[in-house]
């Protein structure tokens, strides 16, 4: 197996000092309660700005952002270290080909996966958009399928595309606690987690502005229309998603060869076929013969 690159994490130091400050207060934070490694795995469908949110964590342009689906559709990890502490983030090519989910796409995913451990889940969507649908369920099953219900524990909806006006004159609260609550239930539904579960342990909806004309506070650091500087707030969320008490999510050969849950349902082959045999067949055998012992003979016969 390759080794892995790790560079010292020196785009750092390109962020403004208070986001500088805070960040570093944070991986302390972790170290302190004997976190020195944090993997995060970014997955969503494509062209929702899973790249761009890489890059805008690490500080550089570290991974390729492209407007068109992209080329070479393998996922990337990039690992960069401070004070001690190794900070790895995967990105993963979009799960959506055509208008499906994308099977060769999540097996690709999933090998790479091999012998990691997930800290962190970030899902990825846009701010921007209305609807939900049953592609973005069959997605979340598909991540839920593959890696298995827990690792919503660890996971997170990242929502980018945060600098956007809400048509009409539509409060901006009120726009993103709607489209984070459709995507809420989308995720509740793809995951198959209650909501009793989800009322008990809910998953954070965080916003992120990757664009570069992305509005600034008075110390230069990158704001959300609501003032709040989102890459200090981005990793302190992910801090808390690390630190919750819930087991990181180990991808070992059992989990992504075990039974396909495409699969379970052959179990209930043979139930089905003899229910045929007993209730359809056999019924219709009777009602033949029912029908010739019934049927009057005629004189000649
Ligand atoms: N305005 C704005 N544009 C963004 C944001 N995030 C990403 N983009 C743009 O959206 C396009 C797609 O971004 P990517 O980061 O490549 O998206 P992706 O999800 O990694 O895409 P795939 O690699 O195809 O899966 C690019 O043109 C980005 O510049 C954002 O927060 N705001």
């Amino acid at each position: 197996m390759a080794t892995q690159l790790v560079k010292e994490w020196t785009a750092i130091q390109q962020f403004p000092a208070a986001t500088q400050g805070r960040l570093l207060e944070l991986l302390g934070k972790l170290k302190l309660e004997n976190v020195s490694t944090l993997t995060i795995l970014v997955m969503g469908k494509g062209g929702v700005g899973k790249s761009s949110t890489v890059n805008s964590i690490i500080g550089d342009r570290v991974v390729t952002v492209s407007s068109f689906q992209s080329e070479t559709p393998r996922p990337v990890m990039v690992s960069r270290s401070r004070a001690g502490f190794t900070l790895n983030i995967i990105d993963t090519p979009g799960l959506v080909e055509g208008a499906y989910v994308s099977d060769q796409v999540l097996e690709t995913i999933k090998r790479f996966l091999l012998n990691k451990t997930i800290d962190v889940l970030l899902y990825v969507d846009r701010l921007d958009l209305y609807r939900v649908d049953n592609l973005d369920k069959q997605v979340v099953k598909a991540i839920t399928d593959s890696f298995g219900k827990e690792i919503w524990r660890k996971g997170m909806v990242v929502l980018t595309h945060a600098q956007f006006s809400p048509p009409d004159g539509l409060n901006y609260d009120e726009f993103f606690s709607k489209r984070s609550d459709s995507l809420m239930k989308v995720v509740r539904l793809g995951s198959r987690i209650s909501k009793k579960e989800i009322q008990d342990s809910p998953i954070p909806v965080v916003l992120v502005e990757n664009s570069g004309r992305c509005d600034k506070n008075e110390h230069d650091e990158k704001i959300l229309p609501t003032g709040t500087p989102w890459i200090p707030n981005l990793v302190q969320i992910i801090t808390d998603v690390a630190l919750n008490g819930s087991k990181g999510i180990l991808v070992d050969r059992k989990l992504i060869e075990g039974p396909n849950p495409n699969d379970r349902g052959k179990l209930f082959i043979p139930l089905i076929l003899a229910f045929e045999y007993f209730f359809v067949i056999k019924r219709i055998q009777k009602w033949i013969k029912d029908d010739i012992s019934r049927e009057t003979k005629p004189s000649w016969a």
